[in-house]
């Protein structure tokens, strides 16, 4: 599977470095450290947006980000979970790699 395909030669699982704004903002869902898996990225952002309760309550898959830190990370008022790339170009300009 595809995080198999991260695993390097070591079988370490890439961590990646979120900058200091997106780190601000997995640390707010419960992140502790500075180095994380994708997944784990993922995780606490899913966490960040349900803690914050930034999903609408009756279309669960579209998010108001809008007036939040991850709107100003995503440069969106709203968007919908069903279409990940504006989350991923985000993640592209906010995680470097924490390879050794
Ligand atoms: C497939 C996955 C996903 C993952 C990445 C992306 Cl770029 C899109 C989509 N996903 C599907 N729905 C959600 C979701 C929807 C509303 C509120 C919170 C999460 C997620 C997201 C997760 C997550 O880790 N998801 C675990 C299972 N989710 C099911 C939905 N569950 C809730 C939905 C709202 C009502 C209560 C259950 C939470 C756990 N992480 C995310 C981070 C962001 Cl920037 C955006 C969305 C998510």
């Amino acid at each position: 599977a595809a995080e198999n395909a991260c695993r390097t030669t070591l079988g370490q699982v890439n961590q990646v470095r979120p900058k200091l704004p997106l780190l601000k903002i997995l640390q707010a869902a419960g992140a502790q450290g500075e180095t994380f898996t994708l997944k784990e990225v993922m995780h606490y952002l899913g966490q960040y947006i349900m803690v914050r309760q930034l999903y609408d309550k009756r279309q669960q898959h579209i998010v108001y980000c809008g007036g939040d830190q991850l709107g100003e990370l995503l440069g969106l008022e709203s968007f919908s979970v069903k279409d990940p790339s504006p989350v991923y170009d985000m993640l592209k300009r906010n995680l470097t790699s924490a390879a050794m």
